[in-house]
């Protein structure tokens, strides 16, 4: 691990999610996460931050694309293949999305003297449209999602990626994929790495349920948006659960 110092050289600016630090943080008074973040967004090209790209180790820089080249490629063969579940062309998503928007955050959880007290990470949903989460190897369980109204542990497996829905994809299939509520705990003497890659749309796409997935028993439930608004939004309000989703959603008062 680098010294604190060297790591600061790579601090997350305030209101911005790369670098080194913590996100959605907005006020004095919020609870803080117990967790370190290190962020980089990768793809597009131009959504990158070289200054924040660390020169130690050495190869960091070659093992984050390496890495996130064959991600890319998982997430596009996993939207071939959620496409194809729903009857739709295999290609939809690649075509509506354009140059996907490709970010990896690392999150690092020390052992944390009380677990009762603070989480690693608060509830939320993530904004992208399906994300690829690896457990650091030999690592407690941390990642928790809630279903049925309860927090249910995922057990880290060797050699296996966790995959989530994300917002988006909820948006564009009208709620048929739903994306998952899930925080992350603390442990009190082992600490936790998780790197997570999150793949979206283009900024500049308009985004709404997919025509072939609205019909009259399964009426428009988002509005139509740019993702890169839908985007802003997400990074400016603190993680609370699916709350961001409300953004997409239309109101019962404005549906007619
Ligand atoms: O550390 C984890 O397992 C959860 C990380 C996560 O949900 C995120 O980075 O969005
Ligand atoms: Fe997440």
């Amino acid at each position: 691990m680098l010294p604190v110092e060297e790591k600061q050289r790579y601090a997350m600016a305030p209101g911005t999610v790369q670098g080194y630090g913590q996100a959605f943080v907005f006020s004095e008074d919020q609870k803080l996460d117990w967790c370190n973040m290190f962020a980089l967004g990768l793809e597009p090209r131009y959504i990158r931050n070289p200054k924040l790209w660390p020169r130690r180790p050495a190869h960091f820089s070659e093992t984050v694309e390496t890495y996130s080249t064959e991600i890319r490629k998982l997430c596009a063969n996993l939207l071939k293949y959620i496409a194809m579940s729903l009857g739709l062309k295999g290609n939809v998503f690649q075509e509506m999305f354009g140059s996907a928007v490709q970010a990896v955050r690392m999150n690092y959880y020390p052992p944390c003297p009380r677990p009762d007290l603070v989480l690693g990470l608060s509830p939320h949903s993530d904004g992208s449209a399906i994300t690829v989460l690896q457990q650091g190897k030999g690592n407690s369980v941390g990642l928790q999602i809630f279903k049925d109204d309860k927090w249910v542990p995922v057990l880290p497996l060797p050699n296996a990626l966790v995959i989530n829905i994300g917002d988006t994809l909820e948006v564009l299939t009208n709620g048929k994929y739903k994306s998952v509520e899930h925080r992350a705990v603390t442990h009190e003497d082992k600490d936790r790495l998780s790197i997570v890659t999150f793949y979206a749309p283009s900024y500049e796409v308009e985004l709404g349920p997919m025509a072939e997935l609205v019909d009259e028993n399964n009426p428009c439930k988002y509005k139509r948006y740019n993702h890169g608004e839908y985007n802003k939004h997400y990074i400016t309000n603190k993680l609370e659960g699916k709350k961001t989703l409300e953004f997409a959603k239309i109101r019962p008062e404005n549906s007619n």
